[in-house]
């Protein structure tokens, strides 16, 4: 019997992940190692057998390399691809391009961790004049500007992946297909505290490496009935 499968994938390392620096909405390449790991994916992707039916990224080009270069490896590059921005990194405020350690050092232990892995807590937003806000990128240009983040908390983040998971992806999923997710650490860790219905609370020990890819496959009624890690 064929049952549905989401494919989620973690992007490869991208360049501000080797420098240490928080990137959130800044669009950066992959590194080499990171275009590697993408390749891994594939490679995994093929040795496990799992041929997606169809492909969704974020629109920002470490999400998108990761799934072209896996795709390419399996040798599946035909499949439809969607992209969409309720898929991007959560937006990091002010401190996109900050070192991580230097950020903790700045704020303390325990405010650090209430913002990069905590529910609610927004981090000190990106300045309206600055000239990396969101709405002075053409890619938005047609957005209304309520509706692009300056910060986001991992809440901010989960209602709008969660959005576009229940209007589009899970639609794909009633078909029983197979579906293929590469977006970002913290994009995931909304969609899997959804799917898993992980706790406020737990949610601060959820961690998603790059290059992880987790499967879940679910029965007829949407409901999880595997979780798999694919390892090399
Ligand atoms: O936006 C970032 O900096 C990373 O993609 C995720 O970073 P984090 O693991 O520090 O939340």
């Amino acid at each position: 019997m064929k049952q549905a499968r989401l494919v989620l994938v973690r992007h490869g390392q991208s360049v501000y992940n080797k420098e240490n620096l928080f990137t959130g909405w800044t669009d950066v390449a992959l590194s080499p190692q990171g275009e590697k790991e993408a390749q891994d994916v594939g490679r995994l992707l093929k040795k496990n057998g799992i041929y997606p039916d169809i492909c969704f990224t974020s629109w920002l080009k470490r999400a998108i390399h990761t799934a072209q270069i896996a795709l390419r490896e399996l040798e599946w590059e035909h499949i439809d691809s969607l992209r969409s921005y309720k898929l991007n990194e959560r937006h990091y405020g002010a401190w996109q391009g900050q070192n991580k350690s230097k950020v903790l050092q700045e704020y303390g232990e325990q405010q650090f961790l209430a913002v990069r892995r905590g529910y609610d807590v927004p981090p000190p937003p990106l300045d309206e004049n600055d000239s990396r806000v969101v709405w002075r990128d053409a890619k938005y240009a047609t957005f209304e500007r309520a509706l692009l983040p300056i910060s986001e908390s991992l809440k901010d983040t989960k209602k709008r992946v969660v959005e576009y998971f229940q209007e589009t992806i899970q639609k794909e999923l009633k078909k029983d297909k197979t579906v293929f997710v590469s977006a970002h650490g913290n994009s995931l860790r909304a969609l899997v505290m959804h799917l898993e219905q992980i706790s406020e609370e737990d949610v601060v020990k959820l961690e998603i490496p790059t290059g992880e890819i987790i499967v879940y496959t679910f029965t007829t009624e949407i409901q999880i009935d595997k979780k798999e890690i694919l390892l090399g």
